[in-house]
């Protein structure tokens, strides 16, 4: 699939924009604040309704206006429809087709999207809510109706610590209540868990092969699930949700006494392990690297796979951070297949075939032109 055009309006710091893309690669070139991540911002926020960098909205409207509009023509099975979201001091819209999708997952999954940023090198090393939200962005976009799930269990989860506070302070002791949460919470928690278990057996299958190609058949990637109850992957739902409950009586007191749930899939994590080792504790700044790279080409494999086509690749200012190497590994996987942004403040750096034939775009101050190659 690609992104045939964007139009944004009063977006950050673009009043109006209108651009057309190549369906291969396109490279953004800008010097540092010209408004080069705030374009693939735009593009990330149409395919997923919320912002990669920030969860307060109104920080994308442009200083002194009221609202912002990005508007999206993409092309996927030889189709076009457009994608539009709007964003207002009274909330937000999102309009496929032109119509208004009341429900986050009826709207996400009509444009599939891969973010590399310098932040996701850091997916090996940096706390597990990084390496979570990597599950459930991905997952999210091929299964959407994982985002209802997530969002059931936030909610209560969030009605649930409140309870756990108030029973903490108080000392309470009719439980009906925090029981009844608990089990309206361990349902959607156990789909969660099923379908994050599934999602990782194919993330295994592309990411492992992929992970020893790029070390040079040295390495092998490991990943495992590390959730907060004893259980085994290929558990079906009901199972998953008697463990949970189970384990969440056996901790009613202890939670009660620390106002705040315990279990449950807001608290897995994801470790990698390399020959055997936890990259996160034992793998060099090049192991996690390679690691990441690995994890970002399978998910593009595993989103072509499941759906189909291949997403979207933004590199907002990766490209430096990788070496000859790993870039060179990176845009031999992507070429010709993967309409693929890059953002950098120079191409000075970038030398591969791939750039040679893409459509540069100069950003400054908010203004895109197009540069001849
Ligand atoms: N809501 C807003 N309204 C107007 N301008 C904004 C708004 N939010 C951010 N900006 C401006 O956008 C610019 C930052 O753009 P962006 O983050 O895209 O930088 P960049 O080109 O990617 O640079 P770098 O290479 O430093 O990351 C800044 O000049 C900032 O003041």
């Amino acid at each position: 699939m690609h992104i045939e055009e964007l139009k944004l309006k009063n977006y950050r710091n673009y009043d109006q924009l209108e651009l057309s893309f190549d369906d291969k690669v396109n490279v953004i070139i800008g010097e540092n604040a010209q408004g080069k991540t705030n374009l693939m911002e735009a593009i990330y926020l149409l395919a997923f309704t919320k912002s990669h960098r920030t969860p307060r909205e109104k920080e994308l409207i442009q200083w002194e206006k009221d609202f912002s509009k990005i508007e999206g023509r993409i092309n996927k099975r030889n189709r076009t429809f457009p994608l539009e979201i709007v964003i207002s001091t009274k909330g937000k819209k999102a309009k496929l087709n032109r119509i208004e999708q009341k429900r986050l997952s009826d709207y996400i999954g009509s444009l599939n999207v891969v973010m590399f940023a310098p932040e996701d090198l850091s997916l090996v090393k940096g706390s597990p809510q990084i390496r979570r939200r990597f599950i459930d962005m991905e997952l999210g976009q091929i299964q959407p109706t994982y985002i209802y799930h997530l969002g059931q269990y936030q909610k209560i989860l969030k009605q649930r610590n409140h309870l756990l506070k108030q029973m903490q302070y108080r000392k309470t002791e009719d439980r009906t209540m925090l029981r009844v949460m608990t089990e309206q919470m361990v349902e959607h928690a156990a789909i969660i868990l099923e379908r994050r278990f599934s999602f990782l057996e194919l993330l295994r299958k592309w990411a492992t092969p992929i992970h020893r190609g790029i070390s040079r058949d040295l390495e092998t990637l490991e990943i495992r699930y590390s959730p907060t109850i004893e259980v085994l992957e290929d558990a079906n739902k009901e199972k998953i949700e008697s463990i949970y409950l189970h384990k969440f009586q056996e901790m009613e007191e202890k939670e009660m006494e620390r106002g705040t749930t315990l279990l449950g899939p807001h608290r897995d994590d994801l470790i990698f392990y390399v020959n055997d080792k936890d990259v996160q504790t034992y793998g060099s700044q090049g192991q996690q690297r390679t690691t990441a790279l690995s994890m970002k080409l399978a998910e593009i494999e595993l989103i072509h796979n499941e759906v189909g086509e291949y997403p979207i690749l933004l590199l907002d200012d990766v490209l430096s951070e990788l070496d000859d190497y790993r870039q060179s590994h990176l845009l031999n996987t992507i070429q010709g297949k993967v309409q693929t942004f890059v953002s950098t403040t120079s191409v000075d750096g970038i030398n591969h075939e791939t750039l040679n034939k893409a459509e540069l775009f100069s950003v400054m101050n908010g203004v895109v032109e197009n540069v001849e190659g």
